[in-house]
């Protein structure tokens, strides 16, 4: 008997504006469930807004978006998506501890769930350090363990790797692939091109358009490049 596996993700005919601006033009697209997939792009290439449709805080002007058969934004996901944006949503003047405190007793989470997700972050040395007072890069992980606690089965993470030192990211791309390993499914932009190898899958944006969707081996093969980079400019120059 065939096994079909649903979706984490699945984008159908999107169209979205930010403002007076069309950022997402008859976008499809199918994200699978228990891969590190990575959404790269150029600047303004609307990665953040498909994301936003994906948590379901985007008003769009058509087209659907489902997440595990759900429409995105239903109360029914709340707890089963987590969602870093590329603004630290936590509080300056909580410890790291409080702040994984509140929110896990918002969330309904188990108590334990905050020592996993600082350990999982890197962040049990300042677990009593005000959250203000941290560097920019350790703010990004308090934000990160947020999005953790509860073990969400969808993880959107938008550049979450920014400000981070070589090791820090290194150690993150190992986290987030142990946790697709252990059946998360992860959505995480980046314009930084060497990140784009560490992925499962890879969706090229440019333009509110997917440039191409495959392995980053698929890719280089179809583009007969040896890097992502030049496979995005060659992906480009194809289109022009
Ligand atoms: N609140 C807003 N009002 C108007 N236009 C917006 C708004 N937010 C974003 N835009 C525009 O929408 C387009 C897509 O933005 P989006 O944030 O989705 O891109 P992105 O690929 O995530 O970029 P970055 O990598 O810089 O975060 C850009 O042209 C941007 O200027």
């Amino acid at each position: 008997m065939e096994h079909f596996v649903e979706p984490a993700v699945s984008v159908s005919d999107l169209h979205a504006r930010r403002g007076s601006r069309k950022v997402l033009d008859a976008l499809s697209l199918t994200i699978p469930a228990g891969l590190v997939v990575g959404l790269i792009g150029p600047s303004g290439s609307g990665k953040t807004t498909l994301m936003r449709a994906i948590v379901g805080v985007q008003v769009v002007q058509s087209g659907s978006v489902s997440v595990f058969g759900q429409p995105a934004g239903s109360a029914s996901l709340r707890r089963r998506v987590g969602y870093v944006t590329q603004e630290a949503s936590v509080y300056d003047d909580l410890t790291v501890r409080q702040n994984l405190d509140y929110f896990r007793a918002v969330l309904g989470a188990g108590r334990a769930d905050v020592g996993r997700v600082l350990e999982a972050t890197d962040l049990g040395p300042n677990a009593g350090q005000l959250t203000g007072s941290l560097s920019g890069g350790q703010r990004s992980r308090v934000s990160l363990a947020v999005a953790l606690l509860g073990s969400p089965e969808l993880l959107v993470l938008d550049e979450p790797t920014v400000g981070l030192d070589p090791v820090l990211r290194r150690d993150l791309w190992a986290l987030f692939h142990r946790l697709a390993a252990g059946g998360t499914s992860l959505l995480v932009s980046s314009h930084v091109m060497d990140e784009a190898a560490r992925c499962d899958r890879l969706l090229l944006m440019r333009g509110g358009e997917v440039l191409a969707d495959d392995t980053p081996d698929g890719l280089l093969a179809a583009t007969g490049t040896t890097d992502i980079e030049a496979a995005f400019l060659t992906l480009i120059e194809e289109r022009e």
